[in-house]
């Protein structure tokens, strides 16, 4: 029989479509076979975990809620456990005292950070990594030198104008916005203004007056998506190596297209701000005296490095500090009772605005603060840590090159730290002041800015809570458990919710506020 040329044509591709169909699954499952031998050989002897599967390990286990999750599996496997992340192999810290042991004592051996792929190799190409994801190396040294010097103590002091400022117009955005209290508002942009605009001001000496303005959207919205890149757990392709071979990932397309838009703001802000030293009308800011320090070592992807650290460490912990906490005195106006009363008993006085200067001198509102860092615990993972030595922990090694995560919120939630872990409790620290928190991590990475972050904090609700009250404005969800908007984000945020906003004193407020700005204007 004859066979016509098309049909003996198609034949032949079909074979030969079967015969690579073939040759792919032999590979797949080769690799898969290599693979599994490689992940079983990275397990650390002597740490216990959990089982995983195969090929992604506790991954999946861990995609949501990761520090929760693994809170409840140190009571099973001891507080210090190793867990495997597909490919990655992870010693998870759970405790208090092992968080001391391990991240004090050896801060040296831990003060790394691993490279991830779609944050550190794809979203950060072009830009440079920022402090928090840099690999421990003279470079390094060299940033966190430059950012120490900008953010110590006698640095912040010379802030304190920009964080009276800032904060004045947090006054005002709430009392504009919520029409005198009358009508519920999300308070998040404001929030978001607030903290954009005191980390740009320190940083280019340019301020964000509004969170109406089109660079303002466009900076949240692309910080906001990196966030999800530098989820520990959230890109799988992080982990499993395999995913990154896809042409199509869409993970690293929208990575790319983040990595665009930022370097776009930035180097408009970096070219403003280097026209304005030339012509010599800059404002006292970081940037601006690195680029005049003749002597500074610093080269130009390091000092990007220091704006992006800057920029993506200060704008989303603060805020949603603050967005989680307004929501929780929303609901408990005891404590916003309190905290006034204390504040107007530390005043003396009836004055509207509280002091820019003072320096956590309130105990009860200082209180307040830390209770909020602990409940909340933003960066529940802190960052991840490489350790570039061995270390010892209870006669086991943790080898060279282990990715390390502090559980800070498991660590903050220690039962053997407060008998009333879940409780928000602002007294705990009146009663118990050296009591460690964890929120900004410990050791050599420690947050480089928590006495920043702590003063920012202490003004905003010493303003805040002196000249309004809070109520809720219908649903307002703020458990720090279950009602993050994105539970595989680095940094959680709550869910969106509505306000009111009384001012205490209408006209009276509005009065200082006027009369403050005049004093700017001067
Ligand atoms: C509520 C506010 C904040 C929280 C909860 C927070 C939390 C953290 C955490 C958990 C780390 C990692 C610590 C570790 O690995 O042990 C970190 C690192 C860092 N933070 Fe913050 N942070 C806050 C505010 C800020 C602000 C305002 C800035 C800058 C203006 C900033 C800049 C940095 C930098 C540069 C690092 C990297 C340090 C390093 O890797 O050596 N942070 N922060």
């Amino acid at each position: 029989m004859d066979i016509p040329g098309t049909a003996l044509s198609r034949i032949f591709v079909n074979i030969y479509c079967l015969y690579m169909a073939v040759w792919v699954l032999i590979t797949v499952v080769l690799y898969l076979c290599a693979n599994e031998v490689v992940r079983s050989r990275s397990r650390i002897t002597g740490f216990r975990g959990p089982k995983g599967l195969p090929v992604v390990g506790n991954l999946l286990d861990v995609l949501d809620h990761t520090a929760q999750k693994c809170q409840q599996w140190a009571k099973t496997f001891g507080s210090v456990y190793q867990i495997q992340l597909a490919n990655t192999t992870v010693v998870v810290v759970n405790s208090a005292s092992a968080a001391k042991k391990l991240f004090i004592s050896n801060s040296q051996a831990l003060s790394s950070r691993p490279l991830t792929y779609t944050f550190g190799k794809i979203a950060s190409s072009s830009a440079g990594l920022t402090i928090g994801t840099s690999p421990y190396d003279d470079s390094l040294k060299r940033k966190k030198k430059g950012a120490a010097s900008a953010l110590n103590r006698p640095s912040i002091q010379t802030y304190i104008p920009y964080l009276d400022r800032e904060s004045r117009t947090f006054l005002e955005d709430l009392l504009h916005y919520g029409k005198g209290g009358t009508i519920a508002i999300d308070p998040l942009p404001l929030i978001q203004r607030l903290s954009l605009s005191l980390v740009m001001t320190i940083n280019w000496g340019v301020r964000m007056p509004s969170h109406e303005d089109e660079l303002f959207k466009e900076i949240t919205e692309v910080e906001e998506e990196l966030n999800r890149f530098r989820s520990m757990v959230g890109n799988l392709q992080d982990h499993i190596p395999l995913l990154r071979m896809n042409p199509f990932n869409r993970t690293s397309t929208k990575a790319r297209d983040m990595r665009r838009r930022r370097d776009r703001y930035l180097n408009k802000l970096n070219a403003d701000l280097a026209e304005k030293v030339a012509k010599g009308t800059d404002k006292p800011c970081i940037q601006a005296n690195v680029l005049k320090d003749a002597e500074a070592k610093l080269n130009e992807v390091e000092l990007r490095s220091i704006s992006l650290s800057i920029l993506g460490g200060g704008f989303e912990t603060v805020s949603n500090t603050v967005q989680w906490t307004i929501g929780y005195l929303a609901l408990h106006p005891e404590i916003q009772d309190k905290a006034f009363e204390a504040i107007r008993e530390f005043q003396g006085s009836d004055g509207q605005l509280c002091d820019a200067a003072d320096d956590l001198k309130c105990t009860y509102v200082a209180a307040l603060v830390k209770e909020a860092l602990r409940y909340f615990t933003v960066v529940p993972l802190a960052l991840p840590r490489e350790s570039i030595r061995g270390v010892e922990y209870e006669g086991s090694l943790i080898p060279t090159g282990t990715t390390v995560y502090l559980n800070a919120w498991a660590c903050n939630y220690d039962a053997e730290l407060w008998s009333d872990p879940d409780v928000f409790r602002p007294e705990r620290w009146l009663e118990n002041p050296d009591a460690p928190l964890f929120t900004f991590g410990l050791g050599y990475r420690m947050c480089s800015a928590h006495l920043l972050a702590y003063r920012e904090l202490y003004l905003v609700f010493m303003r805040m809570l002196r000249t309004f009250r809070l109520k809720a404005g219908g649903d307002v969800r703020c458990n720090p458990r279950s009602d993050m908007k994105n539970p595989r984000d680095l940094i959680m945020s709550s869910k969106p919710y509505r306000v009111f906003c009384i001012p205490r004193d209408r006209e009276r407020l509005k009065q200082a506020l006027v009369a403050a700005k005049a004093g700017d204007e001067e």
